[in-house]
């Protein structure tokens, strides 16, 4: 299954919703959903019918700031009972992205339910897009969840991916805002996000992404991280003149880092720096990153276990399009954000409304 789109090679992916590609005036979208189904969408009309027809490709098409929303591909998807999957389009070159429809839709709505009313219909910005070489799409093998993170192989990130969803394909990103376009533009299923470790406390840059962006948290998972002094095989750590690595890991190394007298460089993430002193063969340079980073690109490790706390733990969120509605049957935690007119005791106002209810707050951030 398949799709390519925007002919004239103009098209630019609309955020966040699924399949959205503005063309000059005209909004060309596209799915690929089963081998059994079109969604016709006259130029310049709102369709209101779903046509099954024998292609492979669902087809949304309109003039203007039409967009096929979630609700239109969850109920073509209902048809046939199967999930939707994007192609990307940027610039002249049309990518074609190929995916199996793997998973059932939970909830899809009825195939001849009316589509999105066009008052519904909101202006949406027009971000970069993010083709395809921006993120290598690697095979499924046969794994039933995508997970974008920010790293290369063997970054903490992609551990807590594969604790998170263990048979997910964990698809590497070279920054955050990356990860989070994939989710956003259906290349992937979920992303992961670092938001708190137990020594460096929370990563303010990640909660201003997760507020920059409409991805809703779905679930987290904590990880202990156990950091690694790596260096080229042969070399010594008393040979080390610089140590480079994340700046979070970095700082949970801080007492050791500073006992080796080494000068201590930050970098996008842990494994990215085994790899660069891999590839640039840097007998001078150690790395902090994990024991799968070391046997990833071939490093030693010069010393084990080096975080000023043992108990080094991580909390990640786990981050998807849409939101889980919370059952009643069980304990949800919830992330709630919200601003307050300066007073006095607005809040305390604020924080009576969860005291009153009951609610536990595990954080105020
Ligand atoms: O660089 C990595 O390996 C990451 O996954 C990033 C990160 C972070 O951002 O905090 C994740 C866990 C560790 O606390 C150190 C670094």
């Amino acid at each position: 299954m398949a799709i390519a789109l925007c002919p004239a090679g103009t098209a630019r992916a609309i955020q966040p919703y699924v399949g959205g590609f503005k063309c000059a005036n005209q909004l060309e979208a596209a799915v690929c959903i089963s081998s059994a189904l079109i969604l016709e969408r006259r130029q310049g009309a709102l369709a209101n019918s779903f046509k099954r027809r024998e292609c492979s490709t669902l087809v949304v098409r309109g003039r203007g700031l039409l967009y096929p929303t979630i609700t239109v591909l969850r109920r073509a998807a209902g048809c046939v009972g199967q999930k939707g999957v994007l192609a990307v389009q940027d610039g002249s070159s049309p990518h074609v992205e190929e995916e199996r429809a793997e998973q059932a839709w939970d909830n899809a709505g009825s195939p001849n339910a009316p589509i999105v009313p066009t008052s519904d219909l909101v202006s949406l910005q027009i971000p970069k897009p993010l083709s395809i070489t921006d993120l290598a799409l690697p095979p499924r093998h046969g794994s039933d969840v995508r997970v974008a993170y920010q790293g290369v192989p063997g970054a903490y990130s992609e551990a807590a991916a594969a604790k998170a969803y263990p048979r997910c394909e964990a698809v590497p990103c070279d920054q955050f805002e990356a990860a989070f376009q994939a989710v956003e533009l259906w290349l992937v299923d979920r992303a992961v996000l670092p938001i708190e470790n137990s020594l460096g406390g929370s990563i303010h840059r990640n909660y201003d992404l997760l507020l920059r962006h409409r991805l809703h948290i779905v679930g987290e998972v904590q990880l202990g991280v156990h950091h690694c002094l790596l260096g080229l095989p042969g070399v010594k750590k008393e040979e080390l003149l610089r140590v480079v690595s994340h700046p979070q890991a970095l700082a949970q190394c801080e007492h050791t880092l500073v006992k080796l007298g080494v000068a201590r460089e930050a970098v996008d993430d842990t494994a990215g720096a085994a790899q660069f002193i891999a590839a640039h063969q840097l007998r001078d340079t150690g790395a902090v990153a994990s024991a799968r980073a070391a046997e990833i690109y071939g490093l030693e490790i010069l010393m084990d276990g080096i975080q000023d706390d043992l108990d080094n733990v991580t909390r990640f969120l786990m981050l998807a399009r849409e939101p889980i509605i919370p059952r009643i049957d069980r304990p949800f935690k919830t992330s709630i954000v919200f601003t307050l007119e300066e007073g006095p005791g607005v809040l305390f106002k604020a924080l009576a409304v969860f005291a009153l209810r009951s609610i536990n707050l595990t954080k105020i951030f």
